[in-house]
Order: C-alpha cells, then structure tokens, then sequence
C-alpha cells in the first residue's frame, strides 16, 4: 500500500520532529536523499556524475534550500552545477553559501544544455498557480534534459494533485517524509512521473490517501471456498438497460459475471433481458433473493421509483448512471446495509449541486463530499479514480488507462464492483477493488489501441489472474 499525508499533516510532524533536532537537520537529510537519487539517475543514464551539468531552478523557500545543498553535494562529486534562481534577492542563504563553497555557479538565465534539473522552485508551500517568474523557469527547460523534481513538481498543488496555468513534467519525484496526495492524484500524477520517498524520520498515523498494489487487492479478493455454493458466493441482482437502451444490461452483467459472484439476476423489460440471456444463457431472470443490487445502467428516465424500492431493502446496493438521478440523501442516510455510488463528474456535480468543472478541478474534496452528504461510499470515476467512504483515508485508483473512457465501460464497473459488494465486501473496497481490477483489465484489452466495453469485461479474469499471481 502506497500512502499519502496532506501538507498540514506533514507540517505538524516536521514540527514536532525539528523540536528534537538541531537546526537544518532535516533540510540535511532531505539533501543528503535527494543527491543520492539523482547520483543514480546519472549514473544509469551517463555513467558517472563526475563531468554531469545540472541546472538547479532555485525558489525563495526552504524547496530551493533542499535543491542548493543537494547541488552541493553532487558539485563535490565532480559535476559542474548551476542554480538559476526565481529570486536572485530570495535565496536560502545557507543552501546558497554551500553550493558556492563546493564550487557552483549562480546565473540568470536557464543553461541551453543540460543532463539533469533539479526543480526547487517550490514545494508544500506553494499556493495557487505559479508566479509569473516561477512560471518563466518552468517553461524554459533545457531541452531534452531529466527533471527531478525536489518533493513535488512546481505548480502542483501539493494537497490535491490539481494544476492550475504552468506546471513542471517530472522524470522522478523525490519526496520527503511521506507521499503528497497531489503526487497520486492526476494531473499531478502524471506530472510526477516515478516516485521516490526519502525518510527523514518523520512520525504519521492515519493517512489522507491511500493507494491499493496487486497485494492489497489480491488479499481482498473474494475466492471461493471448496464448501462453496452459489448463494454463499453471493447472487447479485442486476437492475439496468431498457427497451433504449438493452446493451447496459448486457455490459453490466459481463461485469457482474466475471466479478466472482456465484449468480447473476437480471431484472429489466422483456427486451433487455432477451438481449442478456441471448448473451449469458446462465443468468437468473426475474425478482428474487440477492446479496446485492446493482441499479442504473441504461435505465433510462421515470424509473426512481424502482431506485427507492431496492434502497429500501436491507440489502447492499451499488447505484451507478441512471439510478443515481434524484437519490434521496436522507434515505440514503438512514440505509444501514452498505451503499457504493459510481458517479462519473457530471454525476457528480449533480448529487452536490455544483457544476461539472467545480469536480473536476477538485476531485479529492467532491468525492469525500459525496460521501459524507449521501452516508455512502462514493466512487468517482475519472482518470485517477477515487473511492471515499466514512471520513477514513480516500483510495486513489492507480491502474487506469485513458482507453477506458469508452461507452459502456462504466456499466461493465458497476456489474464488477456489485458482484465483490454481493461477494460480502465492504462498500468502499468493492469499489476500490472493482476499479482496480477494471483498470487493469482495461490496460490488457487495450494494449496501445481502442478497445471496447465488451472487451474489458472479456479481460477481467486475466485481470483477476494477474493481481492473484503477484
Ligand atoms: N516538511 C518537511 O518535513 C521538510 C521540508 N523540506 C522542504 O521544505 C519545503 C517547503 O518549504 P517552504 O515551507 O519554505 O515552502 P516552499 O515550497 O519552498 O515555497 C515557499 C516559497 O514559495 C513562494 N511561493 C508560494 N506560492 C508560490 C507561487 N504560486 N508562485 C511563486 N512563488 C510562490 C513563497 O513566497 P511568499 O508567498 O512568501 O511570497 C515562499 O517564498 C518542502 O517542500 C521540502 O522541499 C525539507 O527541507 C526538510 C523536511
Ligand atoms: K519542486
């Protein structure tokens, strides 16, 4: 499991630990980290570090302190190092008198060339979009150069992963202490690239985010014992698809089918349901008893009273797309069997009464939003997909794929993530798995090009196989 602190977090343990520490202790750690990383990024791309040019972008804060003594202790090894400073007038004075000592150089202007730049522009105490003159050195990069970026790429915010104007594409993220949630969550992800955390010593309890690997999810996934039967795996009933719109039912079903449950019941118009059996002659047709109800995909308008209904029961239930127009969030509130939304953002700006581009631009507060107003867990789907549920630390989904943005993809999900709820698993972690798995499947069937919702559902036991092999 990969974890990540919000900055005010981060900030107390800093405190706390620099009490016990004498003065730049921690700055010296972090230094002492980050040279080392970026000696092994030299040393794999050009063999040494002795004769490599690097280029510190130097901010007015303890970010660019980080980045001079770090500079400083690569120029000992033997490179030629020069910061470029924001501020020439806001330098860390000691940073900046160590990089001199062991031989750097200070310029205005970015070097055209380069091997490596660090970006110490800014870190956790950057706020809003960059500066013009932090801006300026963003987007003057030497050419071709790896960018290491110094705790988190400048122009990301720190806590949320969004980015608002400029920002720096990082090779490697060398954190300090503990992950920033801005560095698992896209477009700060992306802008991340490969992440590395130096342990400074830092002290932390109970993370902001956290991210699932194949162990978590594997420990997790529902397998079935050799007493086994069907009930005992857990039937899921598919509530989805309309006469307009059958092949919802048909996808969310695939899903359902190949998310371990024991049996698919499928409850829909004559049509929809030909369609399904046509396809899945083992589905169960008709009411009946459920572990769990998957309710929404393809539904099509006038059909909330049927939402309410199977709210009502004391069963769980996953609501996606259709069925999640007009929920109800006090009886949602009151339900005690578990609850999974599967918003996509403009289904989610409608339970929140926002609009679409307020969830966009800030996924991680939307989606603990839902959760807290509906009593639910909430799953908000998007390039980074998040799962909230109950005020503990949000999951951020790491193996999406952009090919998965395709029709019907999200009804192959909620087929998936009900049968794991049906399967006995708590809300939040049927959607967390669901998605994993999902993505994951998604990757295989796309492999580089398009590839369609059928197909994702087609990938799901590799998916499966995959996680469960490690
Ligand atoms: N946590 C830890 O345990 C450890 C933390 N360490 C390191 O400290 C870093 C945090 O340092 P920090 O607090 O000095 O803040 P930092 O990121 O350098 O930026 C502040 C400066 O930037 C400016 N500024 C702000 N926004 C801006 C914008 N949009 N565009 C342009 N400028 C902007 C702001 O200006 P002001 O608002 O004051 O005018 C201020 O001068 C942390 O990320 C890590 O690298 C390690 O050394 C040791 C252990
Ligand atoms: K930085």
């Amino acid at each position: 499991m990969r974890t990540a602190y919000s900055v005010e977090t981060v900030r107390a343990a800093e405190g706390e630990l620099m009490a016990r520490l004498p003065e730049g202790a921690l700055m010296q750690r972090a230094a002492a980290g980050l040279a080392a990383a970026c000696a092994r990024l030299l040393i794999r791309r050009r063999g040494r570090v002795y004769g490599a040019r690097i280029v510190l972008l130097v901010g007015p804060g303890d970010n660019g302190g980080d980045a001079l003594y770090a500079g400083a202790r690569l120029a000992r090894r033997g490179a030629g190092v020069t910061a470029v400073p924001m501020d020439p007038a806001r330098m860390h004075a000691g940073g900046l008198a160590a990089l001199r000592a062991a031989g750097g150089r200070v310029e205005e202007a970015v070097p055209a060339r380069a091997d490596l730049v660090l970006d110490g522009l800014l870190g956790i105490g950057g706020k809003g979009g960059l500066r013009p003159a932090a801006a300026a050195l963003a987007e003057r990069l030497p050419h071709g150069a790896p960018v290491v970026a110094v705790d988190l790429p400048s122009g990301v915010d720190a806590d949320t992963g969004e980015v608002a104007g400029p920002a720096v594409t990082a090779e490697v993220t060398v954190a300090f202490g503990a992950y920033k949630p801005g560095l698992l969550i896209d477009p700060g992800a992306t802008l991340a690239g490969a992440l590395h955390l130096v342990d400074i010593g830092l002290s932390l309890d109970a993370p902001d985010v956290e991210v699932l690997q194949h162990a978590d999810v594997a420990r997790l996934l529902p397998v079935p014992a050799p007493s086994s039967d069907k009930y005992r795996r857990g039937v899921v009933g598919v509530v989805a698809g309309s006469a307009q719109y059958p092949g919802a039912a048909v996808l969310a079903v695939a899903g359902a089918l190949r998310g371990g449950a024991g049996a698919v019941r499928y409850v829909g118009p004559a049509a929809a349901a030909d369609a399904v059996l046509a396809r899945f002659p083992e589905t169960l047709i008709g009411r009946g008893r459920v572990q769990a109800w998957v309710v929404g995909p393809g539904l099509g308008d006038g059909r909330a009273g049927e939402v309410a209904e199977l709210l009502a029961q004391d069963v769980p239930v996953l609501v996606d797309a259709d069925g999640l127009r007009g929920l109800d969030a006090g009886a949602l509130r009151d339900r005690s069997a578990p609850t999974l939304l599967t918003p996509h953002a403009g289904e989610a700006a409608a339970l929140l009464g926002t609009d679409r581009r307020a969830v966009e631009s800030g996924r991680l507060a939307a989606v603990r939003q839902l959760a807290e107003l509906y009593g639910a867990a909430a799953l908000l789907k998007g390039s980074t997909t998040l799962v909230a549920a109950g005020g503990g630390p949000v999951r951020v989904n790491p193996t999406g794929t952009g090919w998965l943005a395709t029709a019907g993809s999200g009804d192959v999900l909620s087929g998936l993530a009900g049968a794991l709820l049906a399967a006995g698993l708590s809300a939040a972690d049927a959607g967390a798995v669901g998605a994993y798995l999902h993505g994951l499947a998604g990757r295989r069937a796309a492999s580089g090009a398009p590839m369609t919702a059928q197909e994702i559902a087609q990938a799901l036991p590799e998916a499966w196989r995959d996680v469960r092999r490690g």
